[in-house]
C-alpha cells in the first residue's frame, strides 16, 4: 500500500480528536507514528544502500581540474540513488516530507499525548495507560498527564507492565543499567552494558546523522532568497554538518531532559570503562580503552597515570592501542569542525560546538577571541533592556556582578520597620496559635525551630479572629511588591510572572543547644532542581519543583545572630557571595544551579522573611493566592457578614475524580512553543 504522509495522518488524527471520534483518533495517530518510522527507517536504509553502490564504483586517478565534476558526479549519482531508493520504500516526496515544526511535535512524543485520551474514551486501559507513560517520560513537567497516570495506576484492570516506555531506546537501558551498577562497584556486571550502551549510542548516532541529509531548511529574510551555486551549496552543506554535530548531543539527551545533554557522553563511556576493566584485570581492555579516551584529551593526566599502571601490571606482550572506529570517529568529527569552522570565520555562520574536547587550535584565533568577549559581556550582563522600575522607593543594592554570579540582585528598601514588623506579628500569633501552626522542629536542622505561614492561613486567621486584618494586608502586599521587582529586573519575554508557593517563615535558634554548631539552617540546594555537588549538576526533575523559574526572598528582621544566606558555585562549597538579611531587603535569583544557595545557623534569636517562588508556566500558579485575596476582600468590604464568608473558604477545591482533563493540552502546546522561541533567542545573545 502507499505510504500515508505522516503530518497529514497526524492532523487527521488530532481532527478527529477534536470531533470525539476517539476510535478514528487511535487509527489516524498510530498510522502517523507508524509512517513515520518508515519514512526514518528507508531514509537510513536508502543510505547505507547508495554509499554502498559509491565506493563499490568508486575510480581512481582523476585528474585534480576535473575533480569537482567528479565529486559532482558522484552527488547526482547519490542524489538519483537516494531518491529513486524512497521513491521506491515510501512514494514520491510529497509522501514523507514535512515540516520541521511537526517534526518537533513528533520529537516531543504529542501525539502520545492526544492518543492515551482516545484509548481511554474507548476504554482500552492498559494501552492508555501506555501512551501516558511513554509521553511523561519526554514531558516529566506535564502535571495533567501526572495526574492521569496516578489514576490509571490505582485503576485494578491496568498492569504494572503497561507503564512502559513504547519510544525507548535502547542505549538509555544500557546505560542506566550500566550506571548502577557501576555506581554500586559491581564492574563485571556493569562492563557489558556499558559496552552495549556505547555500541546503541554509536548505531543512534549514526542515525541521528543520516537524518539530517533532509531538506533545505530557508532562512527567513527575504535578501536571503536565490542564493548561487556555491553559495546555496555551501549553504545547506554546512547546515548538514552542524546537524550531524548536533547529533552528539541528541544521543545524550535522555527524554524529558531537553537541553540537558550529558556533557562527554561517549568520552565519559571510556573513562569508565579503563577503570571498569582494571578493576577486573583484564589490563588489555583497560590499556585500550585508556588509550581510547586519550584520543579525545590526549593531556589528560589522571587517565596519562592510569594508563602506565595497567601497563606495568599488564604481562609482556600485545597491547592494546585505542578503538580504530573511535580514531576514525574523531578524525571525521574534526574534519567536519574544520569545515564549519571556516564557514564560521567567512560565511557569517554561527555554531555552538558541542563537545567539550575540541582540540583549541582547530578553532580560529577569531572565533575564540569571539567566545572570550561574548563570556566577558555575559558576566558583565545584567543590563537588559528594562522598563522603569515598578515602585520609586526600593533600590538596587547589588547586582549579579557584584554578588559574584548570574541572575542574582539584591534591592533594599521594599518594607518599612512598621511593616515588616506588622508581618513579624502575623508569624508570631500563628507561632503561639498552638492549632497547628506552632514552630515545630526544623527539617532543616534538630537546633532551630521552624515555622511557616502561607498566606491562605494568615487571611483564616484573621477570619478566626486571631489575627489583624492589616498585618495580612501587608503579608499580601509585601509579596506583591516583591514579584513586581522581580519581574522587573529579570524580563522574561512579555512572559508574565506568576505566584508558585508564597511562605513565611521564621527560624528560631533553641537555646542552650548553639554550643559548637557546625551545621547550616538551610543546606546547600537549588530551588527547581535536585544538586549533585559530585558531579556539579543540577537535575532538572521530580521531586525537584522544577516549575519554579525564580526565587525571591524577603527579609523582615536583622536582630537575630547568624542565618546569613550565602550562594555557592555547584559544588555546594565555593561561596560566591553573601546576604545579611534585613528589613525590606529582597533576594531575588533564577531557581536553578546556577544559584544554590544556603542559609547559615541561626544561632541567637528569630529570623523571619517571605520566601516567594515565581513560575512562567500559569498552569502551575498557586491557587491558595486567589482564595486568600477574595477573602480577605470580602472581610474588609462587609467584616459584620462574616458567617457567610467563612461558609465560603469552606469550599475546598475537589480533584475532579475522571476522566482525565483536556484542559491544559492546548495551554501546554502553546506554552512550550513560546518557551522554545524565547530560548533561540536566548542562544543566540
Ligand atoms: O531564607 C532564606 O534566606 C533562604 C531560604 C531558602 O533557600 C529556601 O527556603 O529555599
Ligand atoms: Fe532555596
Amino acid at each position: 500500500t502507499l505510504l500515508q504522509p505522516f503530518d497529514r495522518l497526524y492532523y487527521s488524527g488530532l481532527r478527529a480528536y477534536f470531533q470525539k471520534d476517539w476510535l478514528a483518533t487511535e487509527e489516524y495517530l498510530l498510522g502517523a507514528l507508524q509512517s513515520r518510522a518508515r519514512v526514518r527507517g528507508a531514509k537510513v536504509a536508502c543510505h547505507a544502500q547508495c554509499q554502498a553502490e559509491e565506493d563499490q564504483g568508486a575510480g581512481e586517478g582523476v585528474p585534480s581540474h576535473l575533480q569537482e565534476l567528479g565529486v559532482f558526479e558522484r552527488v547526482l549519482k547519490r542524489a538519483e540513488c537516494q531518491t529513486y531508493c524512497l521513491r521506491q520504500q515510501v512514494g514520491p516526496p510529497s509522501r514523507h516530507r514535512t515540516t520541521q515544526s511537526v517534526e518537533d511535535e513528533f520529537r516531543r512524543r504529542e501525539p502520545y499525548n492526544y492518543l492515551q485520551l482516545a484509548y481511554f474514551q474507548q476504554q482500552k486501559l492498559n494501552a492508555a495507560a501506555s501512551a501516558a507513560h511513554t509521553y511523561f517520560v519526554a514531558n516529566p513537567r506535564h502535571l495533567q498527564m501526572k495526574e492521569d497516570i496516578t489514576k490509571y495506576r490505582k485503576m485494578a484492570e491496568v498492569g504494572e507492565e503497561s507503564f512502559r516506555d513504547l519510544e525507548a531506546q535502547p542505549h538509555w537501558e544500557a546505560y542506566d543499567a550500566a550506571l548502577s551498577h557501576y555506581d554500586a562497584d559491581q564492574y563485571q556486571e556493569a562492563i557489558p552494558l556499558l559496552e552495549a550502551s556505547l555500541n546503541e549510542s554509536f548505531r543512534a548516532l549514526e542515525d541521528c546523522r543520516v537524518l539530517c541529509e533532509g531538506p533545505y531548511e530557508e532562512e527567513e529574510s527575504e535578501e536571503e532568497q536565490h542564493k548561487e551555486l556555491y553559495e546555496a551549496i555551501a549553504d545547506h552543506y554546512v547546515q548538514v554538518l552542524k546537524c550531524k554535530q548536533r547529533c552528539v548531543l541528541d544521543i545524550a539527551t535522555k527524554p524529558g531532559r531537553r537541553r540537558y545533554a550529558i556533557d562527554d557522553f561517549l568520552p565519559s563511556h571510556f573513562d569508565m570503562l579503563h577503570f571498569a576493566y582494571a578493576s577486573v584485570s583484564d589490563w588489555q581492555r583497560a590499556i585500550e580503552c585508556a588509550h581510547t579516551f586519550l584520543l579525545f584529551y590526549p593531556k589528560n593526566q589522571t587517565v596519562t597515570e592510569k594508563l602506565r599502571q595497567y601497563q606495568s601490571a599488564a604481562a609482556e606482550g600485545l597491547e592494546l592501542t585505542a578503538r580504530e572506529k573511535v580514531q576514525l570517529y574523531i578524525k571525521r568529527s574534526l574534519m567536519e569542525k574544520t569545515l564549519i569552522y571556516y564557514a564560521v570565520e567567512n560565511l557569517e555562520v554561527a555554531f555552538d560546538d558541542p563537545d567539550p574536547w575540541t582540540p583549541e587550535d582547530l578553532i580560529p584565533e577569531g572565533v575564540r577571541e569571539r567566545a572570550r568577549v561574548n563570556k566577558k559581556k555575559a558576566s558583565d550582563e545584567d543590563e537588559p533592556e528594562r522598563g522603569p522600575p515598578p515602585y520609586d522607593g526600593p533600590t538596587v543594592t547589588q547586582n549579579a556582578q557584584q554578588l559574584n554570579g548570574s541572575q542574582r540582585v539584591v534591592v533594599d528598601g521594599l518594607l518599612t520597620d512598621d511593616e515588616c514588623n506588622s508581618i513579624i506579628r502575623l508569624a508570631r500569633v500563628a507561632g503561639g496559635s498552638g492549632d497547628g501552626y506552632r514552630g515545630r522542629r526544623s527539617p532543616h536542622t534538630p537546633y532551630e525551630n521552624f515555622q511557616g505561614l502561607t498566606l491562605l492561613k494568615a487571611v483564616k486567621m484573621v477570619g478566626e479572629g486571631l489575627a489583624n486584618i492589616d498585618d495580612a494586608r501587608h503579608y499580601l502586599e509585601a509579596s506583591e511588591r516583591s514579584l513586581k521587582m522581580t519581574e522587573w529586573y529579570f524580563p522574561t519575554m512579555d512572559t508574565p510572572l506568576h505566584y508558585s508557593f508564597t511562605h513565611l517563615v521564621c527560624r528560631t535558634a533553641i537555646e542552650g543547644q548553639q554550643e559548637g554548631r557546625i551545621d547550616l539552617s538551610h543546606p546547600v540546594h537549588a530551588d527547581n532542581c535536585i544538586l549533585d555537588p559530585e558531579s556539579r549538576e543540577c537535575w532538572k526533575e521530580p521531586p525537584a519543583y522544577t516549575h519554579r523559574d525564580y526565587s525571591a526572598i524577603l527579609y523582615l528582621n536583622d536582630n537575630f545572630e547568624g542565618g546569613d544566606l550565602f550562594f555557592t558555585d555547584m559544588d555546594a562549597a565555593t561561596v560566591t557571595a553573601q546576604v545579611r538579611p534585613q528589613c525590606g531587603r529582597l533576594v531575588a535569583f533564577s531557581a536553578g544551579g546556577e544559584n544554590a544557595h544556603g542559609v547559615r545557623a541561626v544561632t541567637r534569636g528569630q529570623r523571619c522573611a517571605i520566601a516567594l517562588w515565581f513560575t512562567l508556566s500559569p498552569e502551575y500558579s498557586e491557587q491558595e493566592r486567589t482564595e486568600a485575596e477574595e477573602y480577605l476582600k470580602q472581610m474588609e468590604l462587609s467584616s459584620a457578614k462574616t458567617s457567610q464568608v467563612e461558609e465560603n473558604s469552606r469550599r475546598e477545591r475537589g480533584h475532579s475524580p475522571e476522566p482525565p482533563g483536556t484542559g491544559e493540552r492546548g495551554d501546554h502546546q502553546a506554552r512550550t512553543h513560546k518557551k522554545k522561541a524565547s530560548k533561540n533567542r536566548r542562544d543566540e545573545l
